[in-house]
């Protein structure tokens, strides 16, 4: 047989989307008289189709198909090629080590049950069904992950805090417990290890904080601390501003409580940047709770200033960003210094779900709370595009300010720029500061707290500065330079729109954003039901054409690119050197 018989999966669809091919074969058994042939009738027929038909031969017509089974299978092996890639890059972060120290490892130590507490939620409470608790998690929208999860409590007065704190929370508008809060703290009141995910501004500070506030008091008040004991539990943030905001809060609930005639708590601040000279007060008694940033603590853990012996509570805030990225080691290092088991919770705004998987192998019994996709963006922030050309960017700077009145936080990724751009708004008569990695902790200091404080109306900041940064009633967030990754943008943007308000975030894009960013950003806006500008509309998919699947990065969460193009994997190394440099986050 000269032609063999055509594979469906290339068949010809016509014009009128018929099941015939060119030369009329259909594939399903049904072929047309006038198309059957044989070695002995090598003319090709003709068919209704007719002029198409008759110029070209049969051989032709065979080339063609097969050309375009070549073409095809050149795609299909394309995606089928990314796919494999994607699978090993993921098998590779799955088979990393468990995040336990070495000697938890070397031992093969695992924790089989939770950490027991003394904290039970109120009878009637416990008293729900399932169902019932499953409705309240539904009303919510929180997605609960893991074994015997305890109950969501969507009330604080249900919660067993000391009265002192509601008032005092009462007097800072915190009157009900948000989503991560509801479900977040009777997690960890439980004792539960977690993984805490839900949107920049949701208030997951006091969802980590309070557990280990009460834990601590707890604990004084059984048997008080003397020197050299404790502390009771950690606080690790990947920046130093991070660490000090925590700190502030941790110091302000602690004094709350003390004002009323509670034991009064011991708290240290172990960052880069401060002497601990001017902290010595706090080694004078036991210490119950430590906020650090990871270097530092080590310093401080391997000069034996205070030990782990008795600590059983470890919380990383911005988590993905702790376990994925530079800090990696530094985290082994620290739960090295633990003698028993602990506490472990993380949490974050962005928590991709391969981090997630790697994060949970490495918990104890662990419940997954989840506010909103992880990685998606805060739907109280209206999010603007433009594109403004690179040379117009300043003056248009001071147009966009216009738009709402301050504060305003200017983002830019580059420490020149973030310099540049505060230099020229101060020219322009705009009481401006600046902060990024490279200023000294004094000039960091200054620029936080005058602009916190009022004195200053916009904030001009490198994005790894300022994430997790909470400054009251932000009207505007400008992304004078747009992220290359989009976790980066998540958290920038979120500065903005905290607890309940709403604000505005505008982003400059121009010819100089990578279109894969540009994708990522289009994606997220219609997630966010945004509008999407057209010039980004109009951007194309290349996994589309590639037959790829459109699912989102397992890595970074990003929704307009796959696992092999995730530009967070690029930077890994990058970031790595940063972090131990301690440079741009400051860790240390
Ligand atoms: N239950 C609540 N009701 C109202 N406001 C709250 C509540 N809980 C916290 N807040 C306030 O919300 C603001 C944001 O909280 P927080 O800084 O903890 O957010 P976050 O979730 O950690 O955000 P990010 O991911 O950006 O770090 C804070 O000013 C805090 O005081």
């Amino acid at each position: 047989m000269l032609f063999a018989p055509l594979d469906s999966s290339y068949l010809y669809l016509g014009g009128d989307n018929s099941l015939e091919t060119p030369n009329g074969y259909r594939g399903d058994g049904r072929e047309n008289q006038s198309a059957t042939y044989s070695n002995s009738s090598p003319s090709p027929p003709v068919t209704q189709h007719g002029k198409a038909r008759k110029e070209r031969t049969l051989l032709e017509e065979a080339q063609d198909v097969h050309k375009r089974k070549a073409e095809e299978d050149s795609k299909k092996s394309e995606a089928q090629k990314v796919a494999e890639e994607d699978e090993k890059i993921l098998q590779a972060i799955a088979s990393r080590r468990k995040l336990v120290s070495d000697l938890e490892l070397a031992k093969g130590i695992e924790y089989a049950e939770a950490m027991k507490t003394s904290w039970r939620p109120p009878r009637y409470i416990r008293e729900r069904t399932e169902e019932e608790n499953d409705r309240i998690r539904q009303k919510f929208h929180i997605i609960v992950d893991g074994d015997d999860v305890p109950p969501p409590i969507p009330d604080f007065a249900d919660m067993k805090i000391p009265d002192v704190l509601l008032k005092f929370f009462k007097k800072n508008g915190i009157t009900q417990p948000t989503p991560i809060q509801l479900q977040g703290l009777p997690t960890a009141f439980s004792g539960r290890d977690m993984i805490g995910i839900a949107f920049t501004g949701s208030g997951k500070t006091l969802a980590f904080c309070l557990p280990l506030i009460m834990m601590a008091m707890e604990d004084e008040k059984k048997i008080p601390f003397v020197k050299g004991e404790g502390p009771v539990g950690v606080i690790l943030c990947p920046s130093r501003e991070l660490a000090s905001q925590t700190f502030e809060n941790v110091q302000q609930w602690t004094a709350a409580l003390r004002d009323d005639g509670y034991p009064a708590l011991n708290t240290l601040l172990c960052m880069g940047g401060i002497s601990m000279a001017d902290q010595s007060q706090a080694f004078l008694k036991g210490l119950h709770i430590v906020v650090a940033t990871p270097g530092r603590l080590i310093d401080m853990l391997d000069k034996k200033r205070f030990t782990f012996d008795a600590c059983k509570y470890l919380c990383m805030d911005e988590a993905d960003r702790m376990v994925d990225l530079g800090f990696e080691e530094d985290v082994r290092k620290i739960m090295s210094f633990f003698k028993h088991q602990r506490q472990t919770l993380l949490f974050s705004a962005t928590m991709p779900r391969k981090i997630q998987d790697f994060a949970q192998q490495s918990l104890t019994k662990p419940i997954l709370v989840n506010v909103g996709r992880a990685g998606a963006a805060n739907l109280d922030v209206l999010q603007v595009v433009e594109y403004v050309k690179q040379e117009a960017k300043m003056v248009y700077l001071l147009e966009c300010l216009q738009k709402t009145p301050p504060p305003v936080i200017v983002f830019s990724d580059n420490k020149n720029e973030v310099d540049d751009i505060q230099e020229y708004l101060l020219l322009k008569g705009v009481e401006a500061v600046a902060i990024h990695g490279s200023k000294t902790q004094e000039e960091r200091q200054y620029a936080i707290k005058s602009f916190k404080g009022g004195k200053k109306d916009v904030m001009v900041a490198s994005g790894v500065a300022s994430k997790g940064l909470d400054f009251a009633e932000i009207q505007h967030v400008i992304n004078f330079t747009m992220p290359k990754e989009i976790e980066d943008y998540v958290h920038q943007i979120g500065r903005t729109g905290r607890s309940g308000k709403t604000g505005i975030a505008t982003t400059f894009v121009n010819m100089n954003t990578p279109e894969q960013t540009l994708l990522d950003l289009k994606y997220l806006l219609m997630e966010a039901k945004q509008k999407v500008p057209p010039f980004l509309m109009s951007i194309e998919d290349p996994r589309a054409a590639q037959g790829a699947s459109l699912t989102g990065c397992p890595v970074c969460g990003g929704l307009g690119h796959g696992i092999s193009n995730c530009p967070k994997l690029e930077d890994n190394q990058r970031r790595q050197m940063a972090a131990h440099r301690g440079a741009d986050v400051g860790g240390y």
